[in-house]
């Protein structure tokens, strides 16, 4: 049984052109052009983009005091329905719990996923199980390794442990990512802004200014410099971290920024908001920063410095938001987006001028897909790719609401945003997943992606650093001993 898609522009990171995509068992069989199939796609007027990765999700994530209420099946029918066709979660050990016990965990709650998914790991606990379970988890198909530098007293791990599992990940050829806020000084700032009677919503955006999120993620730089290992920032929101980022990259390197949608579209003010609910459903780490900052970001993505845009979807009920009525450390930290993301980044980037839709598909799928080593079976449209594709409708137009969503959760924080630029169709593996507005596939459609470690820029890193290690100088006529 064969599928074309017809009489659309295919746009890629690089490209943009005329053609037809026949799809067979699941990939794409052909491009070109007057191409034939079984069934016809039609995409007059439509771009036929790689399908969105979303590099950041916690679906059913166990935290502070309850799980995030989007699970794999309600979180990746929001993804199909927002043109995005694989998310990347994240495997969280609790503290004292191995790896692989973790993974299965994951591996349980993955089985209701309508699109393909893969997961990041969780360093949260440091000692030799975890060092030697890295390697175990590198062969089954993980190469990523996460780590919250905030959260004290849950999540949090010390340097002396990032140290330890970044030169780990320098090993085995893997990539370590972190949560760049220094937990020490957001537990302190806390403490003092509930002492003085700041309980509400807005104290959580007190709490971690601009500076907890630059000066850990220099840190998080400097020590994956020093273990030799490139590094991926998760959910970049301001100058501070921008700026790190930057500078690093002019320096030669191998970092990454991760801006969310949330972080791009949506400013401060939403937490000086008078209903308590409505800024309470905002709460997440960072917080909304102020329009300086967002610019910032949105250069990032322009000039290159800034490489993937995400959702970090994790979200919570209004119910579990009021958890935290009279302290702002118990309202659980998360948003959702992940049916969003694409159309708010096509509406607000490529809407208004500052992406090209090729820059569009290069921060929504194809840089991802590269630095996860998925790339081209995902993020691409070639010949041998996963027909994991987008037919895109660029004057399609909707205002969002959570009375039309996918997540199971009673609110949206894009709620009445207009957006232009929304999926005819989604296409997972050749099926049609997303089509007249419905999910069109059955849960457990969606397949785990292993993601071989060894990625050519881990490689070229450790070359380098081979090459420039420290060596003892050979001289003559002294003795080694000093003797
Ligand atoms: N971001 C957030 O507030 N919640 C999810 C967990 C995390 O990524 O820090
Ligand atoms: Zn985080
Ligand atoms: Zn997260």
């Amino acid at each position: 049984m064969t599928t074309v898609i017809k009489n659309g522009t295919i746009v890629t990171a690089d490209l943009t052109y005329k053609a037809d995509v026949l799809i067979e068992g699941g990939q794409i069989i052909e491009i070109g052009p007057d191409l034939k199939g079984d069934e016809s796609l039609d995409a007059t007027g439509c771009y036929v983009m790689p399908g969105g990765i979303d590099p950041h999700t916690h679906l059913e994530m166990p935290f502070m005091g309850t799980y995030s209420t989007d699970d794999f099946e309600s979180g990746t029918r929001a993804a199909l329905a927002g043109g995005t066709t694989m998310v990347v979660d994240f495997a969280l050990p609790a503290p004292g719990e191995g790896l692989l016990d973790a993974l299965k965990k994951w591996d349980n709650k993955s089985t209701r996923a309508h699109c393909d998914y893969s997961f990041h790991m969780a360093i949260t606990w440091w000692d030799k199980q975890v060092f030697d379970e890295m390697k175990a988890v590198t062969e089954r198909g993980i190469n990523t390794f996460k780590h919250f530098m905030a959260y004290k007293g849950a999540l949090m791990v010390n340097d002396d442990e990032l140290y330890s599992s970044f030169k780990r990940c320098a090993e085995l050829g893997a990539i370590p990512l972190v949560h760049a806020e220094n937990g020490d000084v957001v537990a302190e700032l806390s403490a003092k802004l509930l002492a003085e009677g700041n309980n509400g919503p807005e104290g959580h955006a007190y709490s971690r200014p601009p500076q907890v999120e630059g000066e850990a993620t220099n840190r998080a730089i400097m020590i994956a410099d020093m273990a030799g290992v490139p590094l991926y920032v998760v959910h970049t929101s301001c100058e501070e971290s921008h700026e790190a980022i930057r500078r690093a990259k002019m320096n030669g390197k191998r970092v990454w920024g991760e801006p969310l949608i949330q972080h791009l579209t949506l400013d401060e003010s939403e937490y000086f908001d008078k209903d308590w609910d409505h800024a309470a459903r905002r709460v997440m780490s960072p917080p909304f920063r102020n329009k300086q900052h967002q610019d910032s970001l949105w250069a990032g993505l322009q000039s290159g410095t800034l490489s993937c845009v995400a959702t970090d979807h994790c979200a919570f009920s209004t119910e579990q938001k009021r958890y935290g009525v009279g302290d702002f450390t118990k309202i659980p930290n998360g948003t959702g987006g992940l049916e969003d993301r694409l159309p708010m980044l096509w509406t607000y980037g490529v809407g208004t001028g500052r992406l090209t839709p090729n820059e569009f598909v290069a921060v929504t799928s194809t840089n991802i897909a590269k630095i996860l080593n998925v790339y081209p079976k995902k993020g691409a449209v070639l010949v041998g790719s996963d027909a994991d594709l987008v037919v895109w409708d660029p004057k399609a137009s909707k205002t969002i609401s959570a009375k039309t969503q996918q997540s199971a959760i009673d609110y949206n924080v894009f709620e009445g945003k207009e957006v232009t630029g929304l999926p005819r169709y989604t296409l997972s593996r050749g099926v049609v997943a997303w089509a007249d507005g419905e999910i069109k596939t059955k849960e457990g459609h969606g397949q785990f992606v292993a993601r071989d470690p060894g990625m050519p820029v881990t490689k070229a890193l450790s070359t380098w650093k081979d090459l420039t290690a420290p060596r003892p100088v050979q001289r003559s006529g002294i003795p080694a001993s000093g003797v």
